[in-house]
């Protein structure tokens, strides 16, 4: 699902308004009567039975017990989005009470339109002896898409009130308070249970933390065609089924191993095995054909037989973390015999010390997976990685957690939790590698640049090896013939809906581990193709 930032989404108001022609109390008049509709869904679940224009007529509300609705307005045009809604209530017979955040005097124009028109209708500002905490509903109309954060004055006693009221609250656009582009809170940002997103949604709507404070979002549309707004720059998408199952390839019945490919893991390390063995089964099950572990020549026979009975254990010449000549030489004719290369998992940093080791990998003819403890060691190198990126010719896939990001591009992690997408992004660009940036809204970013916001998983998934897993599926998915950005979001899509499948049946987010993980693929990709399956029927 197409996302904007709040740029954009300027541009596209000013190509409705100017070059498609529908005027900016159109567009507002869309947005208000949408906000009354889910207004009344909130204070009595009835919303959308009734046509607007039935209700009205009906005067039916009159009759009933009379809901207050409090609407507190901001002087620009999202406060003017809050009075069209507050108009289309009192006319239903809601008791509402407006409250302006400003001097009338200071309203723009439009709002102030807005606001006779509320009072032509003998629409009511609020009263001295009016309290926000009698609201059934309260419709923060306070700032939209002009906002500057951090709140200033006079605004922030008003947040504050909301807070306190402890009722539940609509966001007109999104929570005054938060960054529709980073997702960034103010400390007082407005906690809705419900926002109506103006036109397209909103990428902060999406990242932590602003998705907890915007609720059930929904879409007021403005007519913006999808085309329209990937003309004027739009690039953010949020992961949906629908977008997956786009995505999904059905296995053609006439095939063999041979139609899927072959994944070389380079992984592991003494006492890290584990990882390798994650790794390993997590690309057989996204539908490898054949998955070879690299082993060096020492490792135990005892550790091998532990590895899924599946794999194919090839040796390299040399002992674990000695990355010399002949090690590097022997790796290199290993990885001729496969399609996909996925390393790093659990192998720990001694290729640090070998410049060789990693030049030479960076050469590789095939698609890579890169993670964990091979990105630390990419970006402790003297340039921070960019020579290996630079020698990267071939498709690269990159999956950090927010550390191993950090490190990447020298910056605090705390920085890049700021601005996920934002950062991601860059580094894409920057070394033309699609960059899974994980943790809760994983972000998948692309060099085009296009930037995903992947919309499935829970806290189960915060267990050691779960990232192992995940950098297998990937490997596992370009091997069966899927490009690298429907990898990337099918891989991260399908390992989210695993622990989500996982923890409604078997397991709770507490006792999920990495492993469990694997029972669950199957149904996750049987979903992922009913639901092609009634795309294709619709
Ligand atoms: N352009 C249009 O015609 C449309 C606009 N729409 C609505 O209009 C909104 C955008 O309207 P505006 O551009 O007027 O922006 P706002 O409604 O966000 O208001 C901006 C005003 O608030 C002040 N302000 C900004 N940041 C502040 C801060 N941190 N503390 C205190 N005051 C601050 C500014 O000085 C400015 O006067 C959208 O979010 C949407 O709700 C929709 O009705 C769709 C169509
Ligand atoms: N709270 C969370 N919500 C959703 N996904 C999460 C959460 N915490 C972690 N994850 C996911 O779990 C995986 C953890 O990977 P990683 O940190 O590399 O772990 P490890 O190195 O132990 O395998 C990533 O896919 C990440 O996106
Ligand atoms: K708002």
């Amino acid at each position: 699902m197409l996302l904007v930032t709040s740029a954009e989404m300027q541009k596209l108001d000013t190509v409705m308004i100017e070059e498609i022609g529908v005027a900016s109390a159109a567009l507002m008049e869309s947005v208000g009567l949408r906000v009354a509709e889910v207004t009344m869904d909130m204070v009595d679940g009835t919303g959308a039975h009734q046509s607007m224009g039935e209700r009205v007529s009906s005067r039916s509300r009159e009759m009933d017990s009379r809901k207050m609705i409090a609407v507190v307005v901001g002087k620009g045009h999202n406060g003017a989005d809050g009075l069209v809604a507050a108009r289309y209530l009192h006319v239903l017979g809601y008791s509402v009470r407006v409250w302006l955040t400003s001097d009338e005097r200071d309203l723009s124009h439009l709002t102030h339109i807005q606001l006779c028109a509320y009072r032509n209708v003998h629409g009511r500002l609020a009263e001295e002896t009016d309290d926000l905490t009698q609201a059934d509903v309260i419709i923060d109309a306070i700032l939209g898409n002009g906002s500057q954060l951090p709140v200033r004055e006079p605004l922030r006693p008003f947040l504050q009130a909301i807070h306190k009221a402890h009722r539940p609250v609509l966001s007109i656009d999104f929570p005054t308070g938060l960054d529709p582009d980073s997702g960034q809170v103010d400390v007082d940002c407005v906690k809705a249970v419900r926002t109506v997103a103006c036109g397209l949604s909103k990428p902060g709507l999406y990242v932590e933390p602003g998705r907890a404070y915007a609720g059930q979002i929904t879409i007021a549309s403005l007519a913006i065609s999808y085309h329209m707004a990937v003309r004027h720059g739009a690039h953010h998408f949020l992961v949906t089924e629908q977008d997956i199952a786009k995505r999904y390839r059905r296995r053609p019945q006439d095939s063999h191993k041979g139609s899927f490919g072959r994944v070389g893991v380079l992984a592991g390390s003494p006492g890290m095995y584990g990882a390798a063995r994650l790794a390993v089964e997590g690309a057989y099950r996204a539908g490898a054909g054949l998955v070879y572990y690299f082993a060096p020549e020492d490792l135990s026979d005892t550790w091998v037989s532990g590895f899924p009975v599946e794999a194919v254990v090839k040796r390299y010449a040399g002992r674990a973390g000695v990355w010399n000549v002949d090690a590097i030489a022997s790796l290199l004719a290993l990885f001729a015999q496969v399609d996909v290369g996925v390393i790093g998992p659990g192998m720990g940093r001694s290729m640090q010390d070998s410049p060789e080791a990693l030049l030479a990998l960076a050469q590789l003819p095939i698609p890579l997976v890169l993670d964990a403890d091979f990105l630390q060691v990419v970006a402790a190198s003297e340039d921070g990685g960019v020579t290996f990126f630079e020698h990267r010719k071939h498709l690269t896939i990159i999956t950090p957690h927010p550390k191993e990001f950090a490190q990447l591009i020298k910056r605090p992690t705390s920085v890049v939790q700021e601005n996920r997408l934002l950062y991601a992004k860059e580094y894409a660009v920057k070394t033309q590698t699609i960059v899974v940036l994980k943790g809760a809204g994983t972000v998948i970013a692309t060099p085009e640049p296009a930037v995903w916001i992947n919309s499935t998983g829970n806290s189960g998934l915060a267990t050691g090896g779960t990232g192992d897993v995940l950098a297998g599926l990937l490997g596992g998915l370009l091997a069966s013939g899927y490009g690298a950005e429907s990898a990337a979001l099918v891989g991260v899509y399908v390992h989210g809906k695993a622990a989500e499948l996982a923890c409604t049946t078997q397991y709770s987010q507490e006792s999920l581990v990495a492993s469990d993980l694997f029972a669950w693929f199957g149904t996750a990709f049987r979903q992922i193709s009913w639901e092609m399956d009634i795309s294709h029927d619709g």
